[in-house]
């Protein structure tokens, strides 16, 4: 308990550390980071790469006065236990633990929350041209990565920020890699910028502070003493190492970004994989269409790892394109290609499309392109927490003209529905959780798929449940383990847009209680698609929609959020057992 790491509960208490002691401090968060992640998983490298410059910023600006924004914000862990949550920090990213990023309601040093990233300049300038205007005088940081500072937003906010005689320092943190290797043409710049040469950042009509090493002390606090006599808006270029301090996670920074459980001492990770997931049929199946067929081109905004497309761009390196964290330049890229006799499969997690909404309306539904959105993490995604779940896509897809929406509930008719999409001339998009999938017997005899059919799985009397993607498989164990089938009559829809609307209104006919389950919010979904038939219908039986409710749904593990929601299967069998 004699670490200097236990005697900071406030930033304040750093400050009056001597500088010698830095190094000491920075080592005790290097290993108090390590012991944690290794059997709490989280994200890794970034943290670690920020210790001395996290140290720095905290030892010489006056925080929380001052304001201090991470970009993404993966990269807090320092911040965070430097800040008061020293003894919270063991329950990173857990139910009622403290998040895995930056949150206004967690601490008031967290004054802006992030997740998704380059949304940090844009803050830092509101905030700092609201205290402008309110007479506060107090300093403006924003911390963002090489690559976040390539998206679209960080742009238009430098472009800004150049207009302006702000004291606003942004301190781009350079590590030459996003999670996975960082692309694009400024990528050579920021990596050739030394201190007196001119930068894209003059361009901007920002002051350029030049490069200096992040973990060295000395020159970081020599160069914010510099930010502090420089008047306006400037820029501090600080290259670090992901992974910093800990061998394994510099030498493989993709895999230590967040690599789950591990051995500290072995470097060995020890996370178990568990069923095959929809990830795992999806690669597989791109793999399979990237192959058969040339035209086919998948793309990625800086997720290659994440969205299982590796393998494919090692075999296909001209038809796997990462474009950067870019996800609305992606989707209008997509619509490029489309126009011009080739086959886009734009592959974005569902929370990060919410980025490129304008984009799949404007530049692709409007203009009937045959996009194929691949929507990843659909629906809960766990410890990222409310930031990362794909809670909104079958919504704000719902209501657009011209798309399809597919919610595959097991493998053979993932893989048909892919397959399916390059043949049809609309916007297809396929929707898929973080979730195991259940698997199917599949010879690769791709087929295509009826659009918009309904599948009936089990002809009980009494109660009829409309389901879509992973709570169909949910659904279909529990009447299978249950013995339910005499009972419950369940229909796989995996189609939200078409919707078989024959088959609901015969439902009508037969059934007093229908039900529809769906994971993603409720506000326009699935049920309420299914609500807007049974009235046409004029449906007198009891209807009950089951989803998310209209609330922003917190960190902790998928089963135990599902519970919370009454959407685990205990509550799911409850729910049919109360009308039995
Ligand atoms: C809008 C958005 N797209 C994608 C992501 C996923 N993501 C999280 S961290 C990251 C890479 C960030 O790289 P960089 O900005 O260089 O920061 P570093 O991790 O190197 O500190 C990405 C793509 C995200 N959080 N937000
Ligand atoms: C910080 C960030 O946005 C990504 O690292 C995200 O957490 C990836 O999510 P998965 O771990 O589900 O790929
Ligand atoms: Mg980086």
């Amino acid at each position: 308990m004699n670490k200097v790491i236990h005697k900071i509960n406030h930033p304040k208490e750093l400050r009056k550390l001597n500088l010698a002691d830095l190094p000491d401090l920075a080592e005790d968060l290097r290993e108090y980071i390590l012991d944690t992640l290794s059997v709490k998983p989280g994200h890794l490298g970034a943290s670690l790469g920020v210790i001395e410059l996290t140290i720095a910023l905290h030892y010489h600006f006056d925080t929380p006065n001052d304001l201090l924004i991470w970009d993404v914000g993966h990269q807090c862990y320092p911040h965070k236990i430097l800040t008061g949550r020293r003894d919270r920090f063991e329950s990173l990213r857990q139910k009622n633990g403290i998040s895995g990023f930056p949150a206004r309601e967690e601490s008031e040093f967290d004054v802006f929350g992030t997740g998704h990233s380059s949304t940090s300049i844009s803050a830092i300038l509101g905030m700092a041209t609201a205290d402008q205007i309110n007479g506060i005088n107090r300093k403006h940081i924003a911390v963002i990565g090489d690559a976040s500072i390539t998206s679209g937003m960080s742009l238009e906010a430098l472009n800004h920020l150049g207009s302006t005689d702000l004291d606003v320092i942004v301190i781009l943190n350079n590590n030459s890699i996003g999670i996975d290797p960082s692309v694009g043409g400024l990528k050579n710049h920021f990596n050739q910028l030394i201190d007196n040469e001119h930068s894209i950042f003059e361009d901007f009509g920002l002051n350029f502070l030049g490069t200096v090493d992040g973990h060295d002390f000395d020159s970081l606090l020599n160069a914010f003493e510099i930010a502090n006599k420089t008047k306006g808006p400037k820029v501090l270029h600080v290259k670090t190492i992901k992974g910093k301090g800990y061998e394994k996670a510099e030498l493989d920074q993709v895999k230590w970004h967040a690599p789950g459980l591990f051995d500290k001492k072995t470097g060995e990770i020890t996370s178990v994989k568990k069923s095959k997931s929809y990830q795992d049929v999806f690669g597989e199946t791109m793999f399979d269409l990237l192959n058969q067929n040339d035209k086919i081109i998948a793309i990625t905004p800086a997720m290659v790892t994440g969205s299982n497309l590796v393998k494919c761009q090692e075999h296909f390196p001209k038809r796997v394109i990462d474009v950067g964290i870019a996800e609305q330049h992606a989707v209008t890229f997509a619509a490029g290609l489309a126009t011009q006799n080739t086959v886009p499969y734009c592959t974005i997690y569902s929370t990060f499309l919410q980025r490129a909404y304008d984009q799949v309306i404007h530049d692709v539904a409007l203009q009937n392109l045959p996009v194929v959105f691949c929507i990843d993490r659909a629906g809960i995604v766990g410890s990222d927490g409310a930031t990362h779940h794909g809670y909104f896509d079958i919504s704000y897809l719902n209501s657009i003209p011209n798309i399809i929406i597919a919610s595959p509930s097991n493998e053979k008719d993932f893989k048909n529905i892919l397959y399916t999409a390059q043949f049809t001339e609309q916007p297809f998009a396929i929707r898929f959780p973080k979730e195991s999938i259940e698997t199917s017997e599949f010879t690769n005899e791709y087929e295509k798929i009826k659009i918009g059919k309904a599948n009936k799985i089990t002809e009980g009397n009494t109660i009829a449940i409309l389901a879509t993607g992973q709570f169909t498989t949910k659904i279909k164990e529990l009447i299978q383990q249950h013995n339910l089938e005499e009972q419950v009559c369940l229909i796989d829809f995996p189609f939200i847009k078409p919707l078989d609307e024959q088959i609901i209104k015969i439902l009508t006919l037969k059934y007093n209680v229908i039900a529809t389950y769906e994971d993603g919010i409720l506000n326009g979904g699935f049920g309420d698609a299914v609500l807007k038939i049974l009235n046409q219908s004029n449906y007198k039986g009891s209807f009950k929609m089951n989803g998310y409710p209209d609330d922003f749904i917190t960190h902790g593990t998928i089963e135990e959020l599902y519970a919370e929601m009454e959407l685990d299967k205990n509550s799911v069998l409850k729910f049919i057992q109360s009308y039995l």
